[in-house]
């Protein structure tokens, strides 16, 4: 018997929109439904994409250099996670993916997107999620809820037009790919937003 391939679902949003709060919810809400699944992040996801991501959220570096080292986390991170786990019909969910290279090096700082376009096209020419989750919510909402809770990295010490091109990048390319794309509006309760979630992985699990 053929094994069937597991779904992909990735996790979006400006930094404080409430991705992480709400990936907790979506493992146990897949789990308790009989999914196996494999979590993880990006940058990030392996061992040797921790330690980009240990680089690139805290030393300086040129736009470009940024870009790269992320795609480099992504290529392991594929290659070691979610390939392995999708041919093995597990479920595959990462927080963040390639939507947020082209909203934060392309939307945020201004990176061609042609040229970001060509690192997709190299790293995962065949590779898309089945559904993006993309948290959304005004910067000064996401500004608030992050103030209250941590020290800050290098992209969340960022200023408000640089997260206002991020977000609209995110806006942009969910309309350019409305079928893989939900947005959620964030500003919600947690509790109005799981509901959601949940409506939105039913429609999922049933495919
Ligand atoms: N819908 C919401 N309403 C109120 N507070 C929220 C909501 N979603 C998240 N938060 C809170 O905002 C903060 C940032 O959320 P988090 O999930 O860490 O954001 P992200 O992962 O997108 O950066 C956390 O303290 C979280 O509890
Ligand atoms: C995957 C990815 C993340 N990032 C940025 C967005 C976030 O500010 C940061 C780390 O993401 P995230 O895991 O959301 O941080 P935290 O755990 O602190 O919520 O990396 C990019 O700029 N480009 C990318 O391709």
């Amino acid at each position: 018997m053929t094994q069937h391939r597991g779904k992909f679902i990735t996790f979006e949003g400006i930094d404080g929109a409430g991705k992480s709060t709400h990936i907790a919810f979506v493992g146990d809400y897949l789990k308790a439904r009989g999914v196996d699944l494999v979590s993880s992040r990006e940058p990030g996801g392996t061992p040797l994409g921790e330690k980009l991501r240990e680089l690139v959220l805290h030393e300086k570096m040129h736009l470009e250099t940024e870009a790269l080292l992320m795609f480099a986390s992504r290529r392991e991170h594929i290659a070691q996670v979610i390939e392995p786990a999708l041919h093995g019909g597990a479920w595959a969910i990462s927080d963040r993916f390639t939507d947020a290279s082209f909203a934060y090096q392309g939307g945020g700082r201004g990176m061609d997107l042609a040229k970001l376009e060509a690192l997709e096209q190299w790293v995962h020419p065949h590779l898309q999620p089945d559904l993006t989750l993309l948290f959304d919510v005004p910067l000064e909402v996401a500004r608030a809820r992050l103030d209250a809770t941590r020290s800050l990295d290098k992209f969340e010490q960022e200023k408000a037009d640089f997260f206002a091109s991020t977000r609209n990048e995110y806006l942009r390319r969910a309309t350019q790919f409305a079928s893989r794309f939900r947005v959620i509006d964030s500003t919600q309760s947690i509790a109005d937003i799981q509901v959601r979630i949940a409506a939105i992985l039913d429609e999922l699990l049933a495919l």
